[in-house]
């Protein structure tokens, strides 16, 4: 026999489970980040990459807008696209990433053309757009379930960058600010409706499939930094060089 489906409660501790198992928060580079293990360069590296992943997210959960059914699902997504965009020029949050990377010294039309980024981050960040594009919109909330586990890493890297690295500013990281409240909100929100909606066993495998492929996403991103920018710091062609690896 086999077994049926889980509860909504064993489901969200199977979801959290994952989050624990898989979370970028473990991942050394972002331990270096934090503790202040890395020098501007590879902090640039990183702000240039993750510059990408943020300028997708709104693309990602415009897709998502589209298929939504109801307008109440359309109106909490919606407000995604907001936070990410803005209501007006220079607001938002991809305004801000921009900034962050401008704080700690790169050149804002270097990093919006995204020559330098590396391959890697480039594969896995449109992964994560074709998989809300093209899988069920249960999958494609789950998808997002990782920003519940970024409260707590944000809290970290904030104050750890800002203990130990001297061109690092509050201002340069007021990105992570309003991502304190928005990534609990949404998150809030994604967690209830995966709750109410994966109930079959296939869904909830599904659901799970997804959280994990998310979480891979963000690992390999990271490992495609860390491989270029630390160890065994083997810049790709083409990729952006920092100045003290001219
Ligand atoms: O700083 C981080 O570690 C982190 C993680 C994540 C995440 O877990 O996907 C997001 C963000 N930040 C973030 O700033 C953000 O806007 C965001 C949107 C999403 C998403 O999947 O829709 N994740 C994240």
């Amino acid at each position: 026999m086999t077994a049926g489906p889980m509860s909504p409660d064993a489901l969200e501790a199977a979801l959290r489970a994952i989050g624990a198992e898989r979370y970028h928060n473990l991942h050394p580079f972002h331990r270096r980040l934090h503790g202040g293990d890395l020098n501007r360069g590879q902090v640039q590296a990183w702000a240039l990459n993750r510059y990408y992943y943020q300028s997708r997210i709104p693309a990602k959960d415009a897709s998502l807008l589209a298929r939504l059914p109801t307008a109440d699902l359309r109106r909490a997504w919606r407000s995604r696209l907001e936070d990410h965009d803005g209501t007006a020029p220079g607001t938002g949050g991809v305004a801000r990433w921009l900034k962050l990377a401008e704080g700690v010294g790169l050149e804002r039309a270097y990093v919006e053309s995204t020559a330098g980024i590396l391959a890697g981050t480039r594969f896995a960040v449109d992964a994560y757009v074709a998989l809300v594009r093209e899988r069920s919109i249960l999958e494609a909330i789950a998808s997002s379930l990782t920003e519940l586990f970024s409260p707590t890493i944000i809290a970290e890297r904030v104050s750890g960058m800002l203990a130990h690295y001297s061109f690092v500013t509050p201002e340069t990281l007021a990105y992570f600010t309003p991502r304190l409240t928005q990534a609990p909100r949404d998150a809030d929100f994604a967690l209830g409706y995966v709750r109410e909606h994966a109930v079959t066993v296939e869904q909830q495998e599904a659901v799970l499939a997804a959280l994990r492929f998310k979480c891979d996403v963000l690992w390999s991103q990271l490992d495609a930094l860390h491989f270029a920018y630390v160890e065994p710091g083997f810049i790709p062609p083409g990729a952006f060089v920092p100045d003290d690896r001219r």
